[in-house]
């Protein structure tokens, strides 16, 4: 399991930003995993996470998922959460992203993930539909992917796709 590269701006990710989550994603076999710890500051209701932080999480990790495979950074066009159970503050869970292996079109990916503790009780399950970027628009993304271990070194697209990077 390999982390995956933080972009400093990011909500979700950025080691720059003072109102983010502070998180590092994995490249799992199946896809991308985080670990997130519910912080209080995140509340929506007392003691509950705010469907905004957990739509966030999955967005991201889904968005990973389906960028690894698309070999280019993709936005967002639709995303659908079911929150299944509040998730209380201070439970320790897991976020998991996949892409659809039933890939038809280089154009538009669908992605899946759920969030779940560590009996598995799943809180919350994601789908959406994703695009990658053009090229050009991708180059700005890459003046602010770090090393997740080693924040003051640039990544590449072939440092995260390697061979299969899109041309
Ligand atoms: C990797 C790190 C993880 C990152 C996680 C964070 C990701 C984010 O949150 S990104 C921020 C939020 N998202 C955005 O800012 C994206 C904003 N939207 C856009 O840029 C554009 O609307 C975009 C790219 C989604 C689609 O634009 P464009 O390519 O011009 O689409 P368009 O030509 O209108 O439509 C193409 C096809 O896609 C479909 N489509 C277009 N938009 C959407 C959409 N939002 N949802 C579903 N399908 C759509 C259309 O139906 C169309 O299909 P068809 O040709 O069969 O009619």
């Amino acid at each position: 399991m390999e982390k995956l590269p933080r972009y400093s701006e990011c909500f979700i990710c950025g080691r720059d930003n003072p109102a983010g989550t502070d998180i590092t994603f994995i490249r799992t076999e199946e896809g991308v995993a985080c670990e997130y710890l519910a912080a209080p500051k995140h509340n929506g209701y007392r003691g509950i996470i705010h469907g905004g932080i957990i739509s966030a999480l999955l967005d991201e990790c889904v968005g990973w998922a389906v960028s690894l495979r698309a070999g280019r950074m993709c936005v967002t066009g639709e995303l659908t959460i079911r929150f299944r159970k509040s998730l209380p503050v201070s439970t320790k869970v897991t976020v998991k992203g996949f892409c659809d292996p039933e890939q038809k079109t280089r154009r538009l990916f669908r992605g899946y993930g759920h969030i779940e503790d560590e009996a598995g009780t799943v809180y919350a399950k994601a789908e959406g539909r994703f695009f990658p970027m053009s090229e050009e628009a991708q180059k700005p993304v890459f003046e602010c992917l770090k090393m997740a271990d080693a924040p003051e070194k640039a990544v590449t697209p072939a440092d995260i796709w390697g061979e299969d990077c899109r041309k």
